[in-house]
């Protein structure tokens, strides 16, 4: 894959598709500069103010015979409207629950790609899992990698199936910390404490938590063990949530988040109609 080739993203201006576009233009893995086309049925609001030489195009057919490289970013149901021949083209998808097989019959393509990246792209911190067809290229797999890492972290990940599992993993996990901290927030609030206090305490268990776990020395295992070893108040509060089902609860939800993945991957191998 040369510097001159041009990218087109099919819904950039979506909450994925634009974190990619704009994380990858900022690193300079995407260039403006005529490179890079988009086509979009939402409005593309100011997120792309530096770079006013994208092309727009509501026109899919026009982005696929102009790009050499398709990222296809539509929600995986607005997929089913989408026909297009990318023969010869390099396919990215991060649409969750579309099968590589299916991409393949759909697309007519043979070169593709699935990334699972998620909503911490947009500040640079996602964690990108990856997965590619057995004729994708070293130079693809360069930009691929170049371009996820332009969002965060990233790896390519051997098998379809650990890609399909971690997207209710990780492609789902930013949901995961906003729902303890809403969970403890609601419950600072009922204890009276004023909500700009409670907000702030929250922010700072889940960022600061964020800090440590990035840190080399971060081993749940042990933290919580150690936790539990000093018997203080923090032992009391996990001896409680765990004897009240917080795994059970993780679990079941990563459960459910994998079965959603197989449904729509199911729905989305049936012909149309
Ligand atoms: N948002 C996330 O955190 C996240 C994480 C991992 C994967 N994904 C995957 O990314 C994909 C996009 O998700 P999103 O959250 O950005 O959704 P979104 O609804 O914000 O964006 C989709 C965009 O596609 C556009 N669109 C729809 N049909 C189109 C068409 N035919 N041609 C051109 N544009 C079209 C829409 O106008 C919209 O701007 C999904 O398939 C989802 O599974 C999202
Ligand atoms: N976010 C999208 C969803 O919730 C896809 C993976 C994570 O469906």
């Amino acid at each position: 894959m040369d510097g001159s080739a041009v990218v087109g993203i099919v819904g950039g201006a979506g909450w994925l598709g634009s974190a990619i576009a704009t994380r990858g233009l900022s690193a300079g893995v995407l260039s403006s500069k005529s490179l890079l086309i988009i086509s979009s049925r939402s409005p593309r609001g100011n997120r792309f103010a530096n770079w006013p030489e994208i092309v727009w195009t509501a026109d899919n057919e026009e982005l696929s015979r102009r790009a050499d490289i398709v990222v296809l970013s539509v929600r995986p149901h607005q997929f089913r409207d989408i026909s297009l021949n990318l023969e010869g083209r390099l396919v990215i998808s991060v649409m969750a629950g579309i099968s590589l097989e299916t991409l393949k019959r759909r697309l007519n393509a043979d070169r593709i790609v699935r990334a699972m990246p998620n909503a911490a792209a947009e500040i640079g911190r996602s964690y990108s899992p990856w997965v590619a067809t057995g004729n994708v290229t070293a130079s693809d797999r360069l930009f691929v990698s170049s371009l996820m890492a332009a969002c965060g972290e990233e790896d390519e990940v051997g098998m379809e199936a650990h890609l399909d599992y971690l997207t209710g993993l990780s492609g789902s996990g930013p949901a995961f910390p906003a729902l303890l901290a809403s969970s403890m927030l609601s419950h600072a609030e009922t204890a009276g404490i004023p909500s700009h206090v409670a907000e702030k305490a929250v922010r700072g268990v889940v960022c600061g938590a964020s800090r440590l776990i990035d840190s080399d020395e971060f081993m749940p295992n042990s933290t919580v063990e150690s936790f539990l070893n000093y018997r203080g108040t923090t032992a009391a509060a996990l001896h409680e949530m765990i004897r009240a089902g917080f795994s059970d609860a993780v679990h079941a939800g990563l459960r459910a988040a994998a079965l959603s993945v197989a449904d729509m991957t199911a729905s989305a191998d049936k012909p149309a109609g």
